[in-house]
């Protein structure tokens, strides 16, 4: 291995993101992680429900993130608390077309934030991934739905807490590349 590999693999080590990926099943965490992967890493179909979880890796921006895919099925989510730690950063993945389950989604967020109350917001980022954005046609609706969201947000964290809201398609990759950003700048890595 060269000097400068060497070097570089050192670098990227030093800005290392554990990053999880929860939420509620089919809200669609697996099929975003994929949409962040270099695209000759990316499975064009076949994306299973989770079983377990799954680590994939990433480098941005100079920064090597592990992306932990958690499956979200009602009988896995007690498990969520196991995988926290030394993780910087929380994607919470909502399904922004299903207004239906949106009660089930803060329910479940607020029990995960309630359990440990010094985790999400403190030692650990939370970006809100809205999801789905293609299957909304209605832009104001959709701007009507982040409000709502938003909304909820404001009486689940407190008001210290910096929260990203991100509007994406793990399909149609809108919004993924800004998904990408927020996951570096929430860590505050010195450039
Ligand atoms: N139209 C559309 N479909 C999506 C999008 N993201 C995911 N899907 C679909 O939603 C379904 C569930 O996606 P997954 O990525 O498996 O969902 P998940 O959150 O990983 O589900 P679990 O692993 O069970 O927790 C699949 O059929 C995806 O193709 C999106 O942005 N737009
Ligand atoms: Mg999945």
């Amino acid at each position: 291995m060269g000097l400068l590999s060497i070097i570089r693999k050192q670098k990227l080590k030093d800005r290392e993101i554990r990053c999880l990926i929860l939420g509620l099943d089919n809200s669609g965490k697996s099929t975003i992680v994929n949409k962040l992967l270099p695209e000759d890493e990316q499975k064009v179909n076949g994306i299973m429900p989770t079983v377990g979880f799954q680590i994939h890796s990433l480098v941005t921006r100079d920064v090597m993130v592990s992306l932990w895919d958690i499956g979200g099925q009602r009988t896995l989510r007690q498990f969520w608390d196991n995988y926290f730690d030394k993780t910087q950063v929380m994607i919470w993945c909502i399904d922004v077309s299903l207004l239906m389950r949106f009660g089930e989604t803060i329910r479940e967020l607020r029990e995960l934030i309630n359990r440990d109350e010094n985790r999400i917001g403190y030692q650990c980022a939370v970006i809100i991934a809205l999801n789905k954005t293609d299957l909304v046609e209605d832009k104001s609706e959709l701007c009507r739905r982040q409000k709502l969201v938003e909304l909820e947000l404001k009486s689940l964290f407190k008001p210290d807490i910096r929260i990203a809201v991100v509007q994406c398609s793990g399909i149609t990759g809108e919004g993924i590349e800004d998904l990408r950003d927020r996951l570096v700048e929430s860590c505050h890595f010195p450039q």
